[in-house]
């Protein structure tokens, strides 16, 4: 059936599926079967005892199918009374994919992190010889995969950006200007095929280009999840990629919707990961149950490779007793301008938002809400059970302004002055503000002690001489004594934070 270095797919088949217990099992059941059916004149191409439990699978041409229970059900009519054979029925709009390979196993494997179940297998183990049978609508997509995992044919990675302003827009171009060096270098053909904002959403299968801002602009389909997973699946896309770009509370709670439906998760949102810890562990659950991956490295320390190293320290049993640091970009700009210059805290806080360090609202920065979040994914990643309550966090925004409207905050941020004027004039001699995050305690228990807080150090301590928006964490462990491992560098900001982005898509992409 099948040739070496050829694909054969043969369309418009069915399977007529035979069930019953004990009896299937019985010598001269496939003779009778086989006979029955040539005597029909039906040409039976496979037949199976694995595709269904306590059952038999015959595969035949479509237009033969009704036939082909007709006559099943004829032969079998005594056995049918009796109670041996409980159903006869046929499964039409099949294709059957015949191939030859020696890794049999990885291709499988591909095809059901693709959530494509064949429905019937025929192996010749000596000659490597495969016909899986799948439904029509998933033919064209065990196709690519077979052909990717076979012949080494580029791999296509199908992403959907959420949201593209600072960090998505960012990340549509580098994903744009990269793409054709990815796929010569790499082999991965990456596509956008789904851009959106909270409003609308805009469809390429064949992948955006240059025009992307016009398509999303001029796009008349609201924004929809469900009408995502439907264009994934209209269009027979493989290896599915969700990219979070939002900071949205509401979105997150899609993720489990998207790795049900084949995509696996790549977010700069630290939303989910601070979720109560019980929704963070089932989510874990439904990643592993699916086979799919959710990569975050942008969560802490935007492009600094910060979660990957506290993974591995863990993994690798090295014993993590403290980490601490400068974790917001935001607060780092804020505060090493605002304690060396002598503009007003509201100016250097609008520069901060102006560069793009900020949260969609700066609140969450000033507020020691998006640092807590960070020390929260940190913890976790050590498997502290601490909750987002269980932080204690020093809130920079006076009670009075937490509630309003976004842009009205905006408009009064002066009002913060006058009181960051005088912290800034009370410290002792030749110090600096500096907005902190430490987790600490035993973090041998199950939970750490996690503090948020604005300090004032000795300007010429590590601290202290941090320039620019740098964040720097400095990482405690048992082998490393007194000497801390310290990752520092641009804690935020769209492009290096779009850059961490798209290495956790290539890092899934290769993995795939
Ligand atoms: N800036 C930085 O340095 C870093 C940022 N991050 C994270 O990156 C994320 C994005 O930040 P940033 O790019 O600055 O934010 P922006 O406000 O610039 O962009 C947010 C985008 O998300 C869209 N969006 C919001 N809600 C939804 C929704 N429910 N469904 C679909 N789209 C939605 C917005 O669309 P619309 O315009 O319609 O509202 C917009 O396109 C945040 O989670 C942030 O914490 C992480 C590390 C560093
Ligand atoms: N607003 C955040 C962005 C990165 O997470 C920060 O300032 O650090």
């Amino acid at each position: 059936m099948t040739d070496k270095n050829t694909i054969n797919i043969y369309r418009n088949k069915a399977l007529v599926n035979f069930e019953g217990k004990n009896f299937l099992g019985q010598i001269g059941v496939d003779s009778r079967i086989f006979q029955a059916l040539n005597e029909g004149g039906i040409s039976v191409g496979v037949i199976s005892q694995q595709a269904i439990e306590n059952g038999i699978s015959v595969l035949v041409d479509e237009v033969d199918a009704e036939d082909a229970v007709k006559f099943l059900k004829k032969e079998f009519e005594k056995e049918a009374k009796e109670g041996h054979v409980s159903n006869i029925y046929s499964i039409d709009n099949l294709s059957v994919i015949g191939f030859v390979s020696d890794n049999y196993n990885k291709i499988l494997s591909e095809l059901q992190r693709n959530k494509i179940f064949p429905l019937l297998l025929s192996q010749i183990a000596s000659a490597g010889r495969v016909n899986i049978v799948v439904t029509e609508n998933q033919t064209e997509i065990t196709k690519n995969i077979i052909e990717t995992e076979i012949y080494g044919k580029p791999k296509t990675v199908h992403l959907a950006l959420i949201g593209h302003g600072n960090v998505g827009g960012t990340l549509v171009e580098q994903i744009l200007d990269s793409a054709y060096d990815i796929l010569k270098r790499k082999r991965v053909d990456l596509k956008i095929v789904a851009i959106a904002n909270s409003k609308k959403i805009a469809f390429n299968q064949t992948g955006f280009g240059s025009d992307w801002r016009q398509k999303i602009k001029f796009s008349q389909t609201d924004s929809s999840i469900e009408r995502l997973v439907e264009f994934a699946k209209e269009h027979h896309l493989e290896n599915l990629v969700m990219v979070d770009n939002t900071a949205s509370k509401d979105f997150v709670k899609h993720y489990p919707t998207f790795v049900e439906n084949g995509f696996d998760v790549v977010g700069s949102n630290k939303i989910y990961n601070t979720l109560p810890i019980s929704e963070y562990r089932d989510f874990r659950k439904l990643l592993e149950k699916n086979k799919k991956k959710y990569l975050y490295e942008t969560n802490v320390g935007a492009g600094l490779p910060l979660i990957d190293t506290i993974k591995l320290l863990h993994l690798s049993g090295e014993n993590i007793t403290r980490i601490k640091g400068v974790f917001s970009g935001t607060l780092s700009y804020v505060f090493n301008n605002f304690s060396l210059r002598n503009d007003k805290y509201s100016v250097v806080i609008r520069e901060a938002m102006e560069k793009g360090f900020t949260e969609p609202d700066p609140r969450e920065d000033l507020s020691g809400n998006d640092v807590a979040r960070k020390l929260l994914i940190l913890a976790r990643e050590l498997d502290l059970i601490n909750e987002f309550q269980d932080i204690n966090i020093q809130n920079l925004v006076p009670e009075n302004l937490l509630d309003i409207d976004k842009n009205e905050f905006i408009s009064r941020l002066e009002e913060l002055d006058s009181e960051y004027q005088s912290v800034k004039e009370n410290q002792k001699p030749d110090h600096v503000l500096r907005y902190v995050g430490d987790l600490h305690g035993n973090l041998q228990e199950e939970k750490g002690e996690l503090d948020v807080k604005l300090i004032s150090v000795p300007a010429n301590s590590a601290l202290g001489q941090l320039k620019g928006s740098d964040s720097i964490f400095e990482i405690y462990t048992e082998s490393y004594g007194e000497n801390p491992i310290v990752i520092m560098g641009a804690g935020a900001g769209a492009k290096v934070t779009a850059r961490g982005v798209f290495g956790d898509i290539l890092r899934l992409s290769e993995t795939k």
